[in-house]
């Protein structure tokens, strides 16, 4: 039986790599994102090797989303993998110089655009029972503080704890939830947070040597694919080269 897959985010970064690993291993795609041309490009790419379906879709409408999944195509009604992937991260600066409409949109994107995702699907991925899979993308930035992440990381721990808590009401329907959380990772993902600065995404991941969405992707896939027994509650994955800022001390002059 082909199994199928419900990525959101699948323009860019972590969901346009996880639509690849998916397609590798012969699952139908159900990729989503607001970039329809981008959609189109992937449905191009993949849809000689698996079955594609391709939504326009902002997981911020609740409506929109209720109407992708109630209008799955026959042959993508039953979705044994959620990658509720869909985020980003805006403004950069400290939270006392960030218009409060960039705080709105991370909210509105990264939790209740997960929740509105989430809550469409859950019928029929109860519905497959054991080896499905809820997997949530958050962040390290969910739990290390770090100047700039403000909402950002608060939209992460949210993540988290949702992953827990989702996990305990699911108990008995052999649904997993994992809640996989990247460190730094070269995606398209800098220059959204900086409005469109590429010397800023440059920088960041010059000289070092960043996480790849592949990574992640590969990531996604090993989780999705475990045993129907076992479940990953929480997967921090980090590059070797990124660690912890130590405690930052204010000083009389
Ligand atoms: N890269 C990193 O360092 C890390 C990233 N993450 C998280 O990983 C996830 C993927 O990010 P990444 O691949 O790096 O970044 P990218 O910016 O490359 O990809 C983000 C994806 O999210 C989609 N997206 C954004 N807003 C919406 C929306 N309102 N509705 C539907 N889709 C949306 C974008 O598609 P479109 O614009 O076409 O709608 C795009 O496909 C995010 O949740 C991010 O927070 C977590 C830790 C580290
Ligand atoms: O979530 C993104 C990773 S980081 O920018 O917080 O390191």
């Amino acid at each position: 039986m082909t199994k199928s897959v419900f990525i959101t985010g699948a323009t860019s970064g972590f969901g346009r790599a996880a639509a690849r690993r998916f397609a590798e291993a012969g699952y139908s795609l159900v990729l989503t994102g607001r970039r329809r041309e981008r959609l189109e490009e992937l449905e191009q790419e993949l849809s000689g090797k698996v079955a594609v379906h391709v939504v326009e879709l902002d997981v911020r409408d609740e409506a929109a989303v209720k109407k992708a999944v109630d209008e799955l195509p026959e042959a993508f009604a039953s979705i044994h993998v959620l990658l509720n992937n869909a985020g980003l991260a805006l403004a950069p600066e400290p939270a006392q110089d960030v218009a409060l409409e960039d705080w709105h949109t991370m909210i509105d994107t990264n939790v209740k655009g997960m929740v509105n995702v989430t809550h469409a699907l859950l019928p029929t991925l109860i519905d497959i029972g054991a080896g499905a899979s809820i997997i949530n993308i958050g962040s390290t930035a969910g739990k290390w503080p770090y100047k700039g992440s403000h909402v950002y990381g608060a939209t992460k721990a949210f993540v988290e704890q949702f992953s827990y808590n989702l996990r305990c009401d699911l108990h008995g329907t052999g649904v997993r939830v994992t809640d996989i959380a990247p460190g730094m990772a070269e995606t398209e993902f800098t220059l959204v947070r900086t409005k469109g600065d590429q010397a800023a995404s440059d920088q960041l991941y010059g000289n070092t040597t960043p996480m790849s969405a592949e990574d992640i992707a590969e990531q996604m896939f090993y989780v999705a694919t475990l045993p129907a027994h076992l479940n990953i509650n929480f997967l921090e994955i980090q590059p070797v080269r990124q660690v912890w800022a130590g405690m930052a001390v204010d000083r009389d002059e």
